[in-house]
């Protein structure tokens, strides 16, 4: 019998009629949210700029729970921490996967490094492994002694080029992380596995990126040979997968050489391989987490840290109120220490409305919900996604007087008022997906405030007599800097000249 376009007709009305009857049979009604056009959902509502501001508005809108469908995809925002604490956390059992992503996930071989691994057994081993190695504020004391003598060789590179800010913060944070990874010191110039990681954190950044990739709408472009018209993309994900290989099995070779050459500093690679022989699963699970250490690390304390220093550029006072602390505390003949920490809450504070203030994250990584769930009377089909609006949850003016306001002193107690949240209780994520480098990165920004504080003034920089006032404007993407800007660094004193040029190994 010849089908008909009346058939096809026919056939399409019935899907679209048993949607709309299954719809009703659903258990509760989906989150309310922007109204959807048929068939293409609410595709058009979807921002490409700076996501959160518009999902603050859905919220203001339609409640802290809110769902958008693009393409058959369920997106639920949450513009609170409660239901974000209530579901990503009370039940991470079923909201703990992470989105299947065609182009940087499957094909450039990202799905293999903790942040988009699938919940499962690896995903355990994983964190397990990150837990054990930077899982405690107590197991960060371990490092301190690198955090230290690494931010004091920032301060050095400060000292000798300070117009090349950005660039010291970053191979800081390099030189840190892969530390404890690893165990390797980074070179003074040119160090290839930072060079690496750089070009390699970029490329996931560009290949996860929104809307980039048709085959991320189209995940059967996935099969597409290479050689067919249109398929740049499929050449692009092969070169990029082998720059992800690169960056996972150099350092980790290294380690390999290193131990056998009964050489190797200890590291979380080193701990792990330390007097074992591993099955294939074993080695892919321990070269793997110590690249998603290294890979985690390398660009989210640069936006904290670069962002700190932006504040100070804006807010001379408060940088003034901080040096004082330090100044009463630690005295100006030696650089502080993590020893100083408990004595100094206003440095503290700072560091924590950094966090607040500059959203690293601001959208967190969406967590994927592997069975239908109803919360709070709405239905969370299987399969959506959930995004908790971080930015918002941090600017939320029923959390924080004057949110876009930057203020550490609103983390103090003061006579009849209570400190406001930490936004350390939220800036990492939610539930067993939450963020496995906290401690890790409380320590960067934190040894970062304190030294760069004890030894520099930071201000605007001059131009013709006019003071430049930088921009405060972060950019958008699932990782969110401040846009670069100029200042102006110089030592404090003679004193602290003195104590940036002393050897920093100690
Ligand atoms: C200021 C610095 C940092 C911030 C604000 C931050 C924030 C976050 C957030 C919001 C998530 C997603 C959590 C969720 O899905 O609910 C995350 C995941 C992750 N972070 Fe961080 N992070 C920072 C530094 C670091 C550092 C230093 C490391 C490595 C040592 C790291 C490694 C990771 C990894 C591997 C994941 C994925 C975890 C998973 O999917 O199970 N992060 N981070």
């Amino acid at each position: 019998m010849a089908i008909t376009w009346i058939d096809i007709c026919l056939a399409g009305a019935g899907v679209y009629l048993l949607k709309r009857v299954m719809a009703k049979t659903t258990p509760a009604p989906l989150p309310p949210g922007p109204k959807k056009l048929p068939l293409l959902g609410n595709i058009l509502d979807m921002p490409s700029v700076k996501p959160w501001m518009t999902f603050a508005d859905w919220g203001k809108k339609f409640g802290d729970i809110s769902s958008v469908e693009v393409l058959g995809q369920h997106i639920i925002v949450l513009n609170s921490v409660k239901p974000a604490v209530e579901m990503l956390d009370k039940k991470s059992s079923v909201y703990s996967d992470r989105p299947v992503l065609p182009m940087g996930g499957e094909l450039c071989g990202w799905k293999n490094t903790l942040v988009l691994l699938p919940y499962g057994d690896r995903f355990r081993e994983y964190r397990k492994n990150f837990h054990r190695v930077i899982g405690s504020r107590a197991s960060m004391d371990t490092y301190h002694a690198v955090e230290e003598i690494e931010t004091h060789r920032f301060l050095q590179r400060v000292l000798a080029k300070p117009s090349e800010l950005s660039a010291h913060v970053r191979k800081t944070a390099g030189a840190i992380i892969l530390r404890i990874s690893h165990g390797y010191e980074v070179k003074e110039h040119n160090d290839p596995f930072i060079e690496l990681a750089d070009v390699a954190v970029n490329q996931f950044s560009a290949s996860t990126a929104t809307g980039a990739f048709m085959v991320d709408i189209m995940p059967s472009l996935m099969y597409v040979p290479e050689w067919f018209p249109g398929a740049g993309f499929k050449r692009k994900a092969r070169e990029w997968h082998a720059t992800l290989e690169q960056m996972v099995a150099q350092p980790y070779q290294f380690v390999k050489d290193q131990m056998a050459a009964g050489i190797a500093p200890k590291s979380f690679t080193s701990n792990l391989l330390e007097g074992k022989t591993l099955s294939a699963e074993e080695d892919h699970v321990v070269k793997w987490s110590a690249a998603s250490l290294y890979s985690g690390g390398a660009d989210t304390t640069v936006s904290a840290i670069y962002s700190l220093f932006l504040a100070l550029t804006l807010f001379p006072e408060i940088q003034k109120k901080a040096q004082a602390e330090i100044d009463a505390v630690v005295g100006s003949d030696r650089l502080p220490t993590f020893a100083d920490r408990d004595s100094m809450p206003y440095v503290d504070a700072l560091a924590k409305e950094v966090l607040r203030w500059n959203v690293v994250v601001p959208l967190a990584v969406p967590h994927r919900v592997t069975e239908d769930d109803v919360h709070d009377g709405y239905y969370i089909p299987k399969g959506s996604l959930i995004m908790p609006n971080i930015w918002f949850m941090l600017h939320d003016p029923r959390t924080y007087a004057n949110p876009m306001e930057f203020e550490p002193a609103r983390f103090l107690a003061s006579a009849g008022k209570e400190p406001e949240i930490d936004p350390r209780t939220i800036c990492f994520g939610f539930g067993r997906r939450i963020c496995p480098g906290l401690h890790l990165a409380d320590a960067s920004v934190w040894i970062s405030c304190a030294m760069s504080l004890a030894a520099f003034d930071i201000s605007k920089v001059v131009e013709n007599g006019v003071e430049i006032t930088p921009e405060v404007d972060p950019t958008s993407g699932t990782i969110s800097h401040p846009k670069p800007f100029q200042c102006s660094i110089k030592p404090r004193s003679a004193k602290a000249l003195e104590l940036i040029q002393q050897d920093a190994n100690y």
